[in-house]
């Protein structure tokens, strides 16, 4: 049966749309037994974006995540992923997922593993292909040993493979870098990043919050099972500031500074507020050009440092109830 011309009509006005987010939640909640573990969650995803769920021990974002991937009932509340309902089994087809804890056959080798995890997805990945997973994880020479043998490091290496293998558009991961070195770390940054540059969409839980303050495009704090604070790092770290201790500073060099941004002083520190909250090559390539006019001006710079409030001291402004 081939589609009417009605119907024909609403495919290409749907195909127009913007793609659905990657995740969408609403009003999820979920008590075990007398305790409420979360209640009345609600984010998006969007499709290539990376968001990071940051909270204190015990704030729910393992529920979350659980709870999302259909692994654990929510007692209320409306999940959607990739544009299908959370509860449509083909809706996690093109999901990873990286669990907080898990073990994997110790008698498999790694490689057995990732295509035991590319026949239960049902996609079709040649072996190669799968191989480049083990060696985008740093693990392309251990692909023939068994799991059993792997120190929790490699484990979670190899975990970050399966959640890789089967091309998904969408990848959760919970904890990913708990047993990784600082070289592990920077390597699944990479992956990350890597990601978002082919339109994959990721959801970060991670207690290291530089790590997530490096490569989130937005974050959503949990706290006590309620989103406590949502929005884009610049949002919620506000604007950037630049701070400079300068002498000699005419009237010439005053408007060069103003002419930055919003201007304050006090002694020998002056600080320019920077326009636009979002770190660009733009606004970097700005402060050589700002300190190279005000030393033409005739201004000695002493020091120039940037100034913002890091995420982990947002973070702790949140949890203690701050106001932004
Ligand atoms: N299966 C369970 N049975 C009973 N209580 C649970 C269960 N799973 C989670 N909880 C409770 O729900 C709350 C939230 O736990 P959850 O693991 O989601 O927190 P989290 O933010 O991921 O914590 P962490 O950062 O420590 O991993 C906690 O009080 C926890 O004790």
């Amino acid at each position: 049966m081939t589609a009417g011309p009605d119907l024909a009509a609403a495919r290409g006005l749907l195909a127009g749309l913007p793609p659905s987010p990657a995740v969408w939640c609403s009003g999820l909640r979920k008590r075990y037994g007398r305790r409420t573990a979360v209640d009345g969650v609600s984010f998006t995803v969007g499709r290539g974006e990376v968001v990071g769920l940051l909270g204190p021990n015990g704030a729910g974002k393992t529920s979350v995540i659980k709870m999302l991937l259909g692994l654990v009932r929510p007692d209320a509340g409306e999940v959607h992923l990739l544009g299908r309902p959370g509860r449509d089994p083909q809706a996690r087809e093109r999901v990873g997922y990286l669990p907080e804890l898990f073990r994997y056959q110790p008698w498999l080798t790694a490689a057995e593993v990732l295509a035991l995890h590319v026949r239960l997805s049902g996609a079709a990945v040649p072996a190669a292909e799968q191989r480049d997973r083990l060696g985008l994880v740093g693990l392309a020479d251990r692909a023939g040993d068994r799991v059993g043998g792997f120190s929790k490091g490699m484990q979670q290496r190899l975990g970050l493979a399966v959640a890789l293998v089967a091309r998904p558009e969408l990848v959760v991961l919970d904890e990913p870098t708990s047993a990784l070195d600082p070289l592990g770390r920077a390597d699944v940054r990479d992956v990350v990043l890597a990601l978002r540059e082919d339109g994959v969409a990721v959801l970060l839980n991670s207690h290291l919050i530089g790590e997530v303050e490096r490569v989130c495009d937005r974050v959503v704090v949990l706290d006590r099972g309620r989103v406590a604070a949502a929005g884009t790092l610049g949002e919620l770290l506000g604007r950037r500031e630049l701070r400079l201790r300068l002498t000699g500073v005419g009237a010439d060099a005053e408007a060069r500074l103003a002419a930055t941004g919003r201007l304050t002083r006090s002694g020998e520190t002056w600080t320019v507020e920077l326009p636009g909250a979002e770190d660009t090559a733009e606004d970097t390539a700005d402060v050589p050009r700002l300190v190279a006019d005000l030393v033409a001006l005739g201004v000695r710079v002493h020091a120039v440092e940037p100034g913002r409030i890091t995420l982990e001291e947002r973070l702790l402004g949140i949890l203690r109830g701050d106001r932004p």
